[in-house]
């Protein structure tokens, strides 16, 4: 037996590997093709699949088809979008305002991974410290989606500049339901090579070197080169 007993192949490992580094945000490429009913149903089966805090599973599922759902949504964003514009000034507030930063009407399918933060009961086995864990378990359940779906060849736009109470109010969400991640999806034109954000001049991707420290934070770990990947 031997170390590596358990690893994938090497195309197994190059496909997860491809995922990961392909998978981008999607606004603007957005092809009009339906998702067919079994890729949506293993891109959903994927996110259930991610891990959980005390396998509370706290996620579900919105499919919004309906124009109707979406125009709601989409007057949230156009309210709030233009708040954040306002948060910047001169060039950068242009800029800003160049940004094309939502798909939910160009796509076939949006989608809103919810929390139910009373799933499971009140006591959740690993959540007693941090109740936060419920929200950061059903992110995994987005990124999960997100993997599976680069894979598939769709792309998926997240869109958070919403007011999370209009939100609620289009899906009909009760008390207890936090709608985390509402998301475009469809087939695309083109995967972007890098996050149109750093195509578009608003952000680099920091060195990872920067970002990994030795025991303590500000220390720097030398034995990994590791912007050399
Ligand atoms: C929680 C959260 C919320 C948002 C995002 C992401 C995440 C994780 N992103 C997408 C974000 O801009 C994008 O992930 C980064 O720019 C990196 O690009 P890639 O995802 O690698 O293409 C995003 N994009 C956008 O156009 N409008 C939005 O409202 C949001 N909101």
């Amino acid at each position: 037996m031997t170390s590596s007993n358990h690893r994938f192949s090497d195309a197994e490992r190059r496909g997860l590997y491809r995922a990961i580094h392909e998978r981008r945000d999607v606004r603007s490429q957005f092809l009009h093709d339906e998702i067919p009913p079994d890729v949506l149903a293993r891109l959903l089966k994927a996110a259930h699949h991610a891990p959980s805090v005390g396998f509370m599973q706290p996620w579900d599922f919105i499919v919004i088809e309906s124009r109707s759902v979406r125009e709601a949504v989409l007057s949230t964003f156009e309210e709030e979008n233009q708040k954040a514009a306002e948060r910047f000034e001169g060039e950068r507030k242009a800029h800003y305002r160049s940004l094309k930063l939502q798909g939910i009407l160009e796509s076939p399918l949006n989608l809103c991974i919810t929390c139910d933060r009373s799933r499971g009961g009140p006591h959740v086995l690993g959540r007693n410290s941090i109740v936060d864990t419920d929200l950061f378990s059903t992110c995994l359940a987005v990124q999960n989606l997100w993997l599976a779906a680069r894979a598939e060849g769709i792309g998926v736009g997240w869109v958070s500049i919403l007011d999370q109470e209009q939100l609620s109010a289009a899906l009909n969400l009760p008390e207890h339901v936090y709608s985390l991640a509402y998301l475009c999806l469809g087939y695309v034109s083109e995967f972007l090579d890098q996050p149109e954000l750093e195509a578009k001049g608003w952000r680099d991707r920091l060195p990872l070197s920067e970002l990994v420290h030795g025991d303590r934070w500000g220390q720097p770990l030398t034995a990994l080169k590791l912007d050399a990947l």
